[in-house]
């Protein structure tokens, strides 16, 4: 008897534009999804003797990456509860994708009365986790637990809960679910089970990318996560109803998320500079707020115009987007052209020749010109370190660089990384900048790859296994 695994597999993000505005749903955020991937793969136990059926999940490139769950499906509530078989080691995102799926499929009547044990095989990117200097193989191991890993803030949970719900759909409801039509229970099973593993609810940029990939992202009302009661804990009947009752209405409920497509146009590179240090993203979210709330019209006012210059970096992206395609002689010789220009340059050549692609050019740097502007006014005023003196320094330095049309400290900002949009051209020059102000940027080889969440070929993965 052949076993029919499947893999699926969910991209990590980087968060261009739109960090803390995002928090409103009115505001729109540019997420683009990137190269390295978390793949998630099934393997169906053959034994079905079992009183207790058990999923397992097993990360094999991390030490003690092993966490397993028995199932407990209550007669009279269908209310499945999961025990750790290994309860010394707990991987909240793992424990929380299966609790949800699970418990979602309970209730909607789509979990069969006999259900099979599974065994999921994590595989990440190396990208994900810092990496020694010498060459490491594909999905390298480490001898240490995940926990302990340093992270380089590609989103490895969002990209991790989403592929394995998409690997628990598949099996135990037979749903495609990267088939558009199920990316929406994909999307919300897949927020709730991070949010819960999380302990807050986020905005959740870097769920919906691992979803759809990159986007414009407008999030939901945060009220529809927060309104569903915990999971109970002790068996009861009237608790465990209710429970299932509304966290189907949640699942299947419109959250009127904003996921439109919206890509770097071609022959343009997103380029990430790793800077090593690190941002506590929490305190940061608090004292912008705090900031918001005490600064009165002067505070409002930046927010404003910043969210203005996030729409206009936005609506450029897709529009030379549109160009690319529908004057791709005008595009081609415009992008040739500036290889050899800095972003100053850039921006005269945009002005000055280039048709509406040039002035598209020249409108993208003055987007993010006036997007850096309006993070340095939110940084003095909030002292959240949004875009602190060193990376205002490097992106200074990045933007005098042939071929850089601007580059942003991603997401909440702080020490973490510089994300730079180039000309593809100039990547190889850009990248051999490794002294003096950038000699604390280490250039990572991620690229976008603006596909979300996908199934893959079982015969590529095969031999990873
Ligand atoms: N390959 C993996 N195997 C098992 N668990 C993983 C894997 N990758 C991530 N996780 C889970 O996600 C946790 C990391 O989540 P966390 O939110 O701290 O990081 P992140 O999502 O990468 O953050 P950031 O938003 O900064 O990019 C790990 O401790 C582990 O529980
Ligand atoms: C500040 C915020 O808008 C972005 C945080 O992004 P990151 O964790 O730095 O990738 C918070 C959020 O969107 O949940």
């Amino acid at each position: 008897m052949t076993i029919a695994r499947h893999c699926f597999s969910a991209p990590g993000k980087a968060f261009v534009a739109g960090g803390y505005l995002v928090l409103d749903p009115e505001n729109p955020a540019f997420v683009t999804a990137l190269s390295a991937r978390i793949y998630a793969i099934t393997t169906p136990s053959l034994s079905l003797d079992r009183t207790l059926p058990t999923i397992t999940v097993l990360s094999p490139q991390f030490q003690g990456g092993e966490w397993s769950y028995s199932l407990c499906r209550s007669p009279t509530t269908s209310f499945v509860s999961l025990s750790a078989v290994t309860p010394s080691s707990r991987n909240p995102f793992v424990q929380s994708a299966v609790a949800t799926v699970i418990n979602y499929l309970s209730a909607t009547g789509a979990l069969k009365t006999s259900v099979a044990s599974l065994r999921i095989t994590i595989l990440s990117d190396n990208a994900y986790h810092s990496q020694p200097s010498d060459p490491v193989p594909q999905f390298n191991k480490h001898q240490l637990p995940i926990e302990a890993v340093p992270k380089t803030g590609l989103g490895s949970s969002a990209a991790l809960t989403t592929s394995l719900v998409a690997a628990l759909l598949s099996f135990y409801a037979s749903i495609d679910p990267v088939a558009s039509e199920s990316k929406k229970i994909l999307h919300n099973l897949a927020q709730v089970a991070h949010c819960n593993a999380q302990g807050k609810v986020g905005s959740g940029f870097d769920v919906a990318c691992a979803v759809y990939g990159s986007i414009v992202y407008h999030r939901f009302q945060p009220s529809i996560i927060s309104s569903l009661p915990s999971a109970p804990t002790s068996s009861e009947n009237e608790p465990e109803v209710s429970y299932l009752l509304s966290l189907k209405n949640v699942i299947e409920v419109d959250w009127q998320v904003g996921t439109d497509a919206c890509a770097i146009p071609r022959r343009l590179r997103l380029l990430m500079g790793d800077v090593t240090g690190g941002s506590e993203t929490p305190a940061m979210v608090q004292k912008v707020l705090r900031w918001r709330k005490d600064g009165g019209q002067s505070a409002e006012a930046v927010w404003t115009t910043l969210g203005k210059a996030n729409e206009k970096l936005i609506a450029t992206m897709i529009e030379l987007g549109e160009q690319a395609v529908e004057k791709p002689d005008e595009y081609d010789a415009f992008v040739d052209g500036i290889v050899n220009a800095n972003t100053s340059g850039i921006r005269q050549l945009g002005l000055s020749r280039g048709g509406r692609t040039g002035q598209l050019f020249a409108q993208a740097v003055d987007a993010i010109v006036e997007i850096r502007h309006n993070l340095r006014i939110m940084t003095s005023g909030s002292g959240a370190q949004i875009e602190p003196v060193e990376q205002t320094k490097l992106l200074d330095a990045c933007s005098v660089l042939p071929g850089v049309l601007g580059g942003v400290v991603p997401g909440a900002g702080g020490y973490d990384a510089v994300c730079l949009i180039v000309a593809e051209a100039a990547v190889d020059d850009i990248t051999k900048h490794t002294d003096g102000e950038f000699k604390n940027v280490k250039w990572l080889e991620l690229r976008e790859e603006a596909t979300g969440v996908r199934e893959e070929d079982m015969h590529e993965i095969e031999k990873f296994l």
